[in-house]
């Protein structure tokens, strides 16, 4: 498009005075495109009124009005009127020097006008226009693209092995937009795809977000956005494609000093690390000896005295009536009060109407005001441009999929067009075509969308088809219909839905689904393995995880100390060790040095004089005495807390000690020393201090931490995602989805299960087995990985569980990755059949290690097994539970199975079933 914008760079400081200084009277002769205005004298309003607009009409917009005296004065306020198809660079390159600028297409610019009459013809705007509204459609379609992808990383073993792993290689381009596991799943591209289950429904955490970052439109950069708005906004992409309309944009007015980097902007001293107070206007920072100063008596907050009766910077909004500490200590109580009060409720601090554009209009203060006052408002509304079904009340970001309900029937704001949503299912609700996920949600909802229908949809969710007279059904009114909106982060209507005339109606329908939503919010996930699989260091990594406090001071306090008992155990191996290697050694010496006999030396004495490697000094042998005699005894737990105190030294002298060192060596030589002995005991002399600290980390590894005879509980939910937060909770029913995690130590559930009658309300079983363990046995000499199995069994086959999903976590990939080269698989002899066929060249070529074929083989024995005695399918993961974020995505692929089973439930309770007509969702 030819730019006729005069460049703002060449308008001189001379004609921006002249600007600021222009009051007289109206001109006689015609000014085309800008005309200075007078409230009192021009009837303004009328011009723009929403019922001369046409759709398809290029109209002179009429900007905030205000008197000519606050004009000059107050109205240098930071405002830029800009036609949308130029460039916004043009503005800020000049908004240092001047308040006020203008720019349109238009040579003819005089910079006091506030208003531009841009007529833009057809050809102007077309090529822009169409440029841009391409890239619409392209966001469009991406941002749609991972609903498909959305899949949960589960295996699906029934079919056979080898045809999982031929076909498996596919899905590397899929797993890029998936986020469950992404980072964590300790398997690559190749195991995942056709065995994996196939989720139609696509998670909140997945919708949405991607449009930013294909928006990011190389050839033209948002110069200027509404600064308070989420990012993930469509940005001025989405702007241009409803071209010809003039746009208000707020910008930041600049301080008018500046001192050197992080100085304060009065005094100029102090650093970026001095404490400062900011303008909410232009930005300016100030010292606490200057800020009383700058600011004077904050009539309107926190603005220097020279930016008093200028708007905020949009981006302050939420810092509005929030006092910073420096206040609290300048002034006192009432004083701080009195200034956050006039700060949030000031005139001149309020969010400007005319930011808000509601169906391509900007907002008159009256609406705005109808709209924050109404019984169900929009939720922290922010500049921007929104659309608004007035019939329905669905309110959304323009170019995007609804994300409230607001009260119907208010009068703000333009016609709604087609294209709000920026849908393009060719299903149209009150004359907007809809989404995507709308359409799903519809569809699952049992309402028929065969035929590009138009509904008629009212804010109590009745619908019809437009034209015909009889309602055929309640969008809301189906049990489960809000669960599965929350699934597809779709709003739903507010406990209490007003009518036209803003008095409540409860309706039925809406009790009763919040009802059945109050009683499912709780979902309870039992964690069940044998000993050693892991379950407490899963149950810890969720504590860590999702609490914000995942322990307390006192149990901070017990923890320390089963620390501190576990280590000094660890070193008592080790020193047992170093006995068994000193023997060893000194045999090894006296058959190798058999001429020491014949030397006229004492004979007794030889023995004891002989240094080896691992010997050592008498008074560490003394101490080494006494600690294996105390755990000899069990009596480890009572020398506490006085044992650290006493023998810190000694640790210390212990540890550094080069035959300990050589024992710690050949540490995998000690049966029983754990393997997260070596996090502890490298730094033994720091745990075994008075004063040392457990942090969450030394938590996680500790062993004993989680009771081993009792029920453990955690009540969690899953923290929203950033874009989540950006929606209302109220609307992110996710956010309400608690979660119960119980652990049940593994002695609960031998024999008799003693404890599983207590679970019958359970929605899930999660199974943990440790991988490694495939070639270890018990005191009794069973291998372990079998009486894993017949755990298993006997809880699969448990009438309680029966109904229940099963998801088995397969954990400890690390190690057993590291095992399965040394050790065969088939030294269990459930795994005698594996028989991997693995290239000589591991080269990272895309073939399988032998880590994955081995996880990869267990998986399908365990999925056999449980459908051989259920008939069921089993959900199976792979975990590392000593990392967080495989333990993150382990929860939350539970938290989908959940959620899914759920919709299963209803979906099959309702007359119309979805799988029938959609064989790829949940197929096997
Ligand atoms: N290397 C590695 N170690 C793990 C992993 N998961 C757990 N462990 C370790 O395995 C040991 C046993 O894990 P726990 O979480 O205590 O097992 P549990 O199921 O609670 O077993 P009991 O407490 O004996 O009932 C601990 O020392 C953990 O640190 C893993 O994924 N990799
Ligand atoms: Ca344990």
């Amino acid at each position: 498009m030819p730019m006729k914008t005069k460049n703002p760079d060449s308008i001189r400081e001379d004609e921006c005075l002249f600007a600021v200084e222009y009051d007289g009277p109206p001109l006689s002769y015609d000014i085309p495109r800008a005309v200075p205005i007078n409230m009192e004298r021009i009837p303004v309003a009328a011009v723009v009124s929403p019922v001369c607009i046409s759709d398809n009409m290029s109209f002179p917009v009429i900007q905030p009005i205000m008197s000519v005296d606050s004009l000059s004065k107050k109205f240098l306020r930071d405002m830029v009127v800009v036609p949308s198809s130029v460039s916004p660079t043009s503005v800020i390159g000049n908004c240092g020097t001047s308040d006020l600028e203008l720019v349109s297409d238009s040579t003819t610019v005089s910079p006091t006008s506030v208003i531009v009459f841009e007529e833009q013809t057809e050809e102007e705007g077309g090529a822009d226009c169409e440029l841009s509204s391409s890239n619409c459609e392209l966001s469009g379609e991406l941002s749609e693209e991972p609903v498909h992808h959305q899949e949960l990383r589960t295996l699906d073993f029934c079919d056979s092995f080898e045809q999982s792993r031929v076909s498996s290689v596919r899905s590397k381009e899929e797993k890029e937009s998936l986020d469950l596991n992404e980072s964590s799943n300790p398997l690559p591209d190749w195991e995942s795809n056709e065995s994996v289950v196939s989720m139609d429904y696509p998670s909140s955490r997945v919708t949405g977000d991607c449009v930013s970052e294909t928006n990011g439109d190389s050839k033209k950069q948002p110069v200027v956005t509404f600064l308070g708005i989420a990012s993930d906004d469509g940005g001025f992409e989405e702007e241009d494609c409803n071209q010809k309309r003039v746009r208000v944009v707020p910008v930041k007015k600049q301080p008018q000093t500046k001192g050197k980097k992080g100085s304060c902007y009065r005094c100029f001293k102090g650093s970026r690390f001095t404490e400062k107070e900011v303008c909410l206007v232009c930005d300016a920072k100030y010292c606490s000896s200057c800020v009383l100063r700058a600011m004077g008596s904050m009539p309107e907050g926190r603005k220097c005295v020279t930016c008093i009766g200028f708007p905020i910077d949009e981006s302050k909004r939420g810092c509005l009536g929030k006092c910073s500490r420096m206040l609290k200590r300048l002034l006192n109580d009432l004083e701080v009060k009195q200034i956050m009060k006039t700060e949030r409720f000031c005139e001149a601090n309020q969010l400007p109407a005319e930011y808000v554009y509601v169906n391509g209009q900007p907002l008159y203060p009256e609406e705005l005001v109808t709209l924050q006052t109404c019984s169900n408002p929009p939720k922290k509304l922010k500049p921007g441009d929104y659309w608004y079904d007035k019939v329905s009340g669905l309110w959304g970001k323009e170019g995007e999929k609804p994300y409230q309900i607001i009260s119907p029937h208010l009068n703000v704001g333009g016609p709604i067009s087609a294209e709000a949503s920026n849908g393009n299912t060719q299903v149209f609700i009150n004359g907007r075509e809809i989404t995507k996920v709308e359409l799903r949600m519809l569809q699952l909802a049992g309402v028929q969308c065969a035929g590009n229908p138009h509904f008629w949809v009212n804010e109590d969710g009745s619908y019809q088809e437009e034209g015909q007279k009889n309602t055929k059904g309640y969008i809301w009114g189906k049990a489960g219909t809000k669960l599965l909106c929350a699934v597809l982060s779709l709003p739903v209507p507010s406990k209490s839905i007003s009518n036209a005339s803003g008095e409540l109606l409860h309706s039925a329908n809406s009790r009763s689904i919040l009802d059945h939503l109050e009683h499912r919010t709780l979902q309870k996930i039992l964690l069940v393995g044998s000993r050693g699989s892991g379950t407490s260091t899963i149950f810890k990594q969720a504590k860590i995880l999702y609490k914000d406090i995942p322990f307390l001071e006192d149990e901070r306090e017990n923890i320390k100390v089963i620390i501190q008992t576990n280590v000094y155990g660890y070193l008592g191996m080790l020193l047992e060790g170093r006995e068994r290697f000193e023997e060893e050694a000194l045999g090894v010496t006296n058959t190798k040095q058999p001429a020491i006999e014949d030397s006229p030396a004492d004979e007794g004495d030889t023995k004891g004089n002989i240094k080896t490697l691992y010997s050592i000094g008498p008074r560490l042998k003394a101490f080494s005495d006494w600690l294996l005699k105390t755990m000899a005894a069990g009596n480890l737990g009572v020398i506490f807390p006085a044992a650290t105190r006493e023998y810190a030294p000694l640790v210390e002298e212990l540890w550094r000690d080069t035959a300990i060192q050589a024992t710690y060596k050949r540490r995998s030589e000690l049966g029983l020393l754990p393997s997260v002995a070596s996090y502890f005991l490298e730094r033994a002399i720091d745990v075994l201090t008075p004063d040392y600290e457990p942090s969450d980390l030394d938590i996680l590894y500790a062993e004993g931490v989680t009771s081993s005879s009792g029920l453990a509980c955690l009540d969690f939910s899953f923290p929203q995602t950033a874009a989540e937060e950006n929606l209302d909770p109220s609307d992110h029913l996710d956010s309400l989805l608690r979660y119960q995690l119980i652990r049940v130590p593994s002695r609960g559930l031998g024999e008799n299960c003693k404890w599983i009658d207590m679970f019958e309300d359970v929605g899930m079983v999660v199974f943990v087995v440790s991988m490694s363990d495939y070639d270890q046995v018990s005191e009794d000499g069973t291998n372990k990985m079998l009486l894993t199995k017949k755990l298993f069994e006997s809880i699969i086959t448990h009438p309680i569980f029966e109904h229940m999903d099963f998801l088995l976590i397969l954990n400890k990939y690390d190690l057993l990755e590291e095992k399965v080269e040394r050790v065969p698989l088939t030294r269990c002899e459930w795994f005698q059949d594996f028989n991997p066929v693995v290239s000589r060249h591991r080269s990272n070529n895309g073939n399988p290690t032998l880590g994955q074929l081995a996880f990869h083989y267990m998986a399908v024995k365990f999925k056999r097994f449980y459908s051989s005695l259920t008939g069921k399918k089993l959900f199976v993961s792979s975990s590392k539970s000593l990392e967080p974020n495989s333990v993150d995505s382990s929860l939350k692929l539970a938290m989908e199975i959940l959620k899914w089973s759920e919709e299963r439930t209803n979906i099959c309770l309702s007359d119309y079933s979805m799988y029938s007509n959609e064989p790829s969702s949940f197929s096997n």
